[in-house]
């Protein structure tokens, strides 16, 4: 049982009622605990759409408690190409998802918590929240030295960023969201947020980078659902009669009605990428074929993570004007990913059939824009 001092529920819900805000008004208190039984971060950010779209927070404040399976969550308003390393990502299997909050990139696993406190606009208050959890890893271990700073992340031994928040202000609710680092895998965290693609000039949000560590170096007892229940206590003691955490599965449409939506649209590649703010990409590459060096140069803007236009010089004793201006066109419009990219130089590539030379050549610009995709 994860929550054993205190009690776990499984959310029953009222047969009876048409609207989504009166699903929840059954559990009668000031304050509601919902931890999730999901651990895909597209399931739980949609949980978080959900709680702040339908319900009434100006009655009840609602804690979130979720862990998601390895993923990168970027900020609303950030570019993932200069935030990560996308090509590890795919390698590993490692989502990435686009919030709705601003701020920075974070690397989610098993081993971080995240925490959502839901409040009314009014109430909002992160310092009172971040209070919140430095007591409770206090209650867990009282010599642990946790602060919270100006830009409200938590530090540990004055130096070390254990958690990461962001926030997002409707115009009557809001929500205040934290990492915690508990047993992360701390040698993937620092690879996946590291970006390899440079060349890329862009005005979205960049991240802060800082030193971390896990809460369970500090203390082998600060297991993530030692640290959960702890907070989930303290929460309880603030602002309910009575403890307990109700488990949610986020892929109960009777529980959130319309969460499937929500979900399938921080799915779509529009949102996690198409989002990315305008930029412009200036590379110089080299390619060696046959024994000669052939220098590249490419300029591209990006728009809403399509490529609105594309200017490349080849020397023309390699690659012919026309040649290079058929790439050029073939990849206006496309989606600034390898795989659309691949595919419309493979289908460029069919209409000129008996041409090894060409093909050699567009393959081999291509594969260089591959790699900073
Ligand atoms: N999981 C986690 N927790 C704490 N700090 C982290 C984590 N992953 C990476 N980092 C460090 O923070 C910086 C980025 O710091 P920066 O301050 O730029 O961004 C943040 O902190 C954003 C926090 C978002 C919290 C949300 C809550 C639920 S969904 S995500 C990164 O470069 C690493 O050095």
């Amino acid at each position: 049982m994860l929550f054993s001092p205190i009690s776990v529920k499984r959310i029953c819900v009222p047969v009876l009622c048409h609207r989504t805000t009166l699903r929840f008004g059954s559990l009668a208190r000031e304050a509601l605990i919902l931890q999730s039984s999901s651990s895909n971060v597209y399931e739980n950010l949609a949980v978080e759409d959900w709680i702040h779209d339908h319900m009434d927070l100006e009655q009840k404040k609602v804690l979130f408690l979720w862990r998601n399976s390895p993923a990168v969550v970027i900020g609303r308003h950030q570019n993932p190409w200069k935030e990560c390393n996308l090509h590890l990502m795919r390698e590993k299997g490692i989502g990435l998802a686009r919030r709705r909050s601003g701020g920075g990139t974070v690397f989610h696993d098993l081993g971080n918590i995240n925490l959502t406190f839901f409040t009314s606009k009014r109430k909002y208050d992160r310092m009172e929240n971040l209070q919140l959890v430095i007591r409770a890893l206090k209650s867990l271990q009282p010599s642990l030295d946790v602060h919270a700073t100006k830009r409200y992340d938590l530090l540990l031994d004055g130096k070390y960023k254990i958690s990461g928040t962001a926030a997002k202000l409707g115009r009557t609710v809001a929500y205040h969201h934290c990492t915690l680092l508990c047993s992360a895998d701390s040698s993937l965290l620092p690879l996946v947020l590291q970006s390899p693609y440079d060349g890329i000039l862009s005005n979205a949000t960049p991240s802060v980078p800082s030193l971390v560590k896990n809460l369970c170096q500090a203390h082998s007892s600060l297991t993530w659902d030692a640290v959960m229940d702890a907070v989930a206590k303290e929460y309880s003691f603030l602002y309910r009669d009575k403890p307990g955490v109700h488990v949610v599965d986020p892929s109960d449409e009777t529980l959130f009605p319309g969460i499937a939506k929500k979900k399938k649209e921080l799915c779509t590649w529009d949102w996690i990428y198409g989002k990315t703010p305008k930029f412009d990409v200036q590379k110089s590459f080299q390619i060696l074929h046959k024994d000669i060096v052939v220098d590249v140069s490419l300029t591209m803007s990006i728009k809403n993570g399509y490529i609105e236009s594309c200017s490349m010089a080849v020397p023309s004793h390699w690659l012919s004007e026309r040649q290079c201006r058929e790439l050029q066109d073939a990849l206006l419009g496309s989606r600034f990913c390898p795989s659309e990219i691949v595919f419309l130089v493979t289908t460029l590539l069919r209409t000129y059939p008996d041409h090894d030379e060409v093909h050699t050549k567009w393959n081999m610009i291509c594969e260089k824009l591959v790699s900073i995709m």
